[in-house]
């Protein structure tokens, strides 16, 4: 490990989500070169939750300044059902747009499961659709949700051995918990997935070699819930009068761990520098799938002209 990333024990998502950012960067501009195109990311925000507002703002800037194409759609809080899902048709077949996130959590009333499903999975840069999660599932190629691809990246950045370790994972949505144990599992950790119905939570804690705390509940993980030496990774971000603050004690936890990251400056930085990255891969992905279009259509005009080319 060269601690390039790390501040004693505290893992930096805020440098390596530097690092992934420059690199995309310069792959967005050597994609252009060679194609002529510039990667497009469609953000739809609809309402005005405002941290859903400073995430956004955030996400459309770092896209434009690894030389992206910024879409935006701004919805009000009332819009209906099939007024979202209209903006998510139209910029589905918008062929200046490689990628489509929409913001979550929506408006109370609104179905975010069933409006997902409207982004074709070429463009699903957020991994979220039933298509990309059956394929995250069946260890197929495919866009991988933001914050779980920067959970990995950060263990691979400290050279966390993921192979036959122990790894918990806490909390079980379809954002963060189900991916990010499927993505542990491909890397053949054995994992177990912990949620409100978990018995003894703190037992099952004690025997990780890795800890993934998403479960959205504020210093849930003690410091005697953490093996000594284990890695222990926060994905919560909570608003307190205290600051940010995650899942996890982090100072107790810090006590044991060999490696934690904080909050903030841990995994939230690094679901945007993933979300750049996806972008970048579903626009490359896109121009092979045309460029591969226009050929078999030229080849087969080639065969029914006669002119051997078929
Ligand atoms: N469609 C999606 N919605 C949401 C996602 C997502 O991946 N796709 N994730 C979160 C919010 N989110 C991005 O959308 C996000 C959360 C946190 C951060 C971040 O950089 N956090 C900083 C702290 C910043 C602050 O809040 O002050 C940190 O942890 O250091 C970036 C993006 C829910 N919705």
């Amino acid at each position: 490990m060269d601690g390039k990333f790390m501040d004693g024990k505290f893992m930096d998502g805020k440098a390596l989500a530097k690092q992934v950012r420059e690199r995309t960067a310069a792959e967005v501009a050597e994609f252009t070169a060679r194609t002529g195109r510039r990667p497009g990311l469609a953000t739809v925000l609809v309402g005005d939750d405002p941290a859903s507002a400073v995430y956004v703002a955030s996400k459309r800037k770092q896209c434009v300044a690894a030389g992206m194409t910024d879409h935006h759609r701004l919805l009000p809080a009332t819009a209906s059902q099939d007024e979202v899902a209209e903006v998510l048709t139209e910029l589905a077949a918008d062929p200046e747009v490689s990628g489509i996130l929409l913001q979550l959590p929506l408006p109370a009333g609104l179905d975010a499961g069933a409006l997902v499903q409207l982004i074709p999975a070429a463009k699903d840069v957020d991994g979220l659709t039933t298509l990309s999660a059956g394929l995250l599932a069946q260890g197929r190629p495919g866009l991988r949700p933001c914050t779980p691809s920067g959970v990995i990246e950060l263990l691979d950045a400290h050279d966390v051995p993921l192979e036959g370790a122990n790894a918990v994972v806490i909390g079980r949505s379809e954002l963060v918990g189900k991916p990010v144990a499927q993505l542990l599992l491909q890397r053949n950790a054995t994992v177990t997935i912990c949620h409100s119905r978990t018995r003894d939570l703190a037992e099952v804690c004690r025997r990780a070699d890795v800890v993934v705390a998403a479960a959205g509940r504020a210093g849930l993980v003690q410091g005697d819930w953490v093996k000594e030496g284990a890695v222990v990774v926060d994905v919560g971000i909570h608003r307190t009068d205290a600051g940010l603050v995650g899942d996890v004690d982090t100072a107790a936890a810090a006590e044991r761990a060999a490696l934690i990251t904080p909050v903030p400056g841990g995994v939230g930085p690094m679901t945007i520098a993933m979300l750049l990255h996806n972008t970048l891969v579903a626009a490359r992905a896109q121009f092979d799938a045309q460029f591969d279009a226009q050929f078999d259509a030229q080849f087969d005009a080639g065969a029914d002209a006669g002119t051997g080319a078929g």
